[in-house]
């Protein structure tokens, strides 16, 4: 499924009304009359009739007003009473929306002109639910006024709200969100889903989503740069060219599926790089060798039997140095992937170390985790050769705030704008992690990744990760099919591993390992 940011949708839209010819005045009927069949859905969902319901229907001044009008209309005609409340004077709505208004005026449909009550908001309880049309993707920052007013006295109702293409305080193309922002049980998002609906805390404000065909040919945002799709069994065949249910060919063989080297793991946090290497087994590679620190080896040995090691001198220490960067690259001549980073620790000679696989590895890289800091703390993507074979970054939102010179919190603001711009301009593949996982090429396209669940947020579910995409290169996929792919399966896995427990938050990333 694809979607789409405010500017990308205003483009659809002029294309639709002015090239194609599909008057406004008939989208936004369109778009009315299916808020209107979603609440009705909803309503006979929780009480199979629509008897004593009584709705608000609250009017921003925009098209997205014009659409709450319609909405309200046919409400009415299938028998739920509305009352409108505006948050500006009728008189000042305009084009379209005014046109709709003075339709409702006609019928006479009960109306609030909250803009100059003086009594403040109609006491909202007394009704069934909510219609939030306020703002859409007109929104310009916080809710003003008595826009804001209207919000938070709707969410304080108790009333389900279902919001009219976005949550009213919703940035529509990052997914944040403003003070106040209509928290709604169900969004009913108009033509083509908006990117902000995607990540959080956008997609916990919007509740359920559906998106609602208006007229708006499906095709259309193909070949806008920038829209980006969501990451599903349909979307990864039709975008991604995988079939998801791929089978082995038969006369498949250990070659066929590739060989991963892995360059993880030391004293403190060997664990790391056993998680990532078993992953990659688990996930389809013919072959899997992880070279550690010489001083774990010993207790490494048959901890999977179908693992190779390939010990790394470490002076006993069980760390790394900058030398050990040859024995990987003599180890990976032999091999198809380098995964490296997964408890690899910090080390004097890191910079050099990693440099030398960057620069050298002739192979696709994932660099995940320390391989990160070190990368980062190293200046290593500006300074170092940019790479021409596949490079898969797999930040979590600190190790990407390092990357980019950001503060976490500024990285999570615009996760799906940082990710394409940070993807286009270093000429990597990047999976920005978290819930709500960004895959961003280096061409500009972004997929979201939606499988998932809470319980994955713990200790070595990051490792796992590295593992299964690192299989997946091996397998022959590219980088973006390899992150994308990697991403839906880690999600996918760790929803059925923390089905699986009585309380998900005992899920342990080798759970994940487990249920691939
Ligand atoms: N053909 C179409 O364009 C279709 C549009 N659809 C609906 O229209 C909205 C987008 O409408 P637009 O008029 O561009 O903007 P909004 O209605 O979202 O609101 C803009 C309106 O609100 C005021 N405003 C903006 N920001 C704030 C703020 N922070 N506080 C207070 N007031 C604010 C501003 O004055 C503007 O007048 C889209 O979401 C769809 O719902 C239909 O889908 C049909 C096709
Ligand atoms: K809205």
């Amino acid at each position: 499924m694809e979607f789409v940011t405010a500017e990308q949708m205003r483009e659809v839209d002029r294309y639709t009304i002015q090239e194609i010819g599909i008057p406004a005045i008939v989208l936004m009927e369109n778009a009315g009359r299916a808020i209107a069949d979603e609440v009705v859905r909803l309503v006979m969902q929780r009480k199979d009739s629509l008897a004593g319901e009584r709705w608000l229907v609250l009017i921003g001044k925009g098209n997205n007003g014009g659409d709450g009008l319609v909405c309200a209309r046919h409400l009415t005609d299938a028998g739920i009473p509305v009352t409108l409340v505006y948050a500006v004077a009728p008189d000042q709505l305009g084009g379209e929306a005014a046109v709709q208004q003075r339709i409702v005026e006609a019928l006479d449909l009960p109306r609030i002109v909250y803009a100059d009550e003086a009594e403040g908001i109609p006491d909202m309880r007394s009704y069934t639910g909510i219609v939030d049309a306020l703002l859409g993707t007109g929104t310009k920052g916080a809710p003003r006024g008595v826009y804001a007013s209207l919000i938070v006295e709707a969410n304080s109702s108790g009333l389900p709200i279902v919001a009219a293409d976005i949550p009213s305080g919703l940035d529509a193309d990052t997914g944040a969100v403003y003070d106040p922002c209509t928290q709604a049980e169900l969004t009913v998002c108009l033509a083509f889903l908006k990117a902000g609906l995607t990540q959080y805390p956008g997609a916990k404000a919007a509740g359920e989503v559906v998106v609602r065909y208006i007229g708006i040919p499906p095709w259309l945002p193909a070949g806008l740069e920038g829209a980006g799709v969501v990451l599903t069994e349909e979307s990864l065949e039709s975008e991604l060219g995988l079939d998801a249910g791929r089978c082995r060919a038969p006369d498949g063989h250990k070659g066929t599926y590739g060989h991963v080297l892995l360059a993880a793991g030391s004293l403190p946090m060997s664990g790391a790089g056993l998680l990532a290497a078993k992953a990659a087994l688990r996930a389809g590679c013919g072959l899997a060798t992880w070279a550690l620190p010489a001083s774990l080896l010993p207790h490494m040995l048959g901890a999977v039997p179908e693992l190779m090691l390939a010990p790394i001198a470490d002076g006993g220490i069980g760390a790394w140095d900058s030398a050990a960067a040859d024995e990987v690259l003599r180890l990976l001549a032999a091999r198809d992937v380098l995964a490296v980073g997964p408890g690899l620790g910090r080390f004097p000679g890191e910079a050099e170390f990693l440099r030398a696989l960057w620069e050298g590895a002739p192979r696709p890289l994932v660099v995940d985790a320390d391989a990160l800091g070190i990368l980062a703390a190293a200046g290593g993507l500006t300074a170092w050769k940019r790479r021409d074979a596949a490079t898969i970054l797999t930040p979590h939102p600190g190790e990407m705030a390092r990357l980019a010179g950001l503060t976490t919190a500024e990285v999570q603001r615009d996760r799906i704008g940082l990710a394409r711009r940070f993807a286009t301009e270093h000429g990597v593949t990047l999976v920005l992690k978290g819930a709500r996982s960004v895959i961003a090429a280096s061409d500009g396209q972004v997929y979201v990744n939606v499988t998932g669940h809470p319980g994955m947020a713990t200790g070595g579910s990051g490792d796992v990760l590295t593992g299964i995409i690192a299989a997946m290169l091996a397998q022959g996929l590219d980088a973006v099919q390899a992150s994308a792919f990697g991403a839906y399966l880690h999600g996918l896995a760790g929803e059925q591993a923390a089905a699986a427990r009585s309380n998900p938050a005992s899920l342990l990333a080798g759970d994940i390992i487990e249920a691939l």
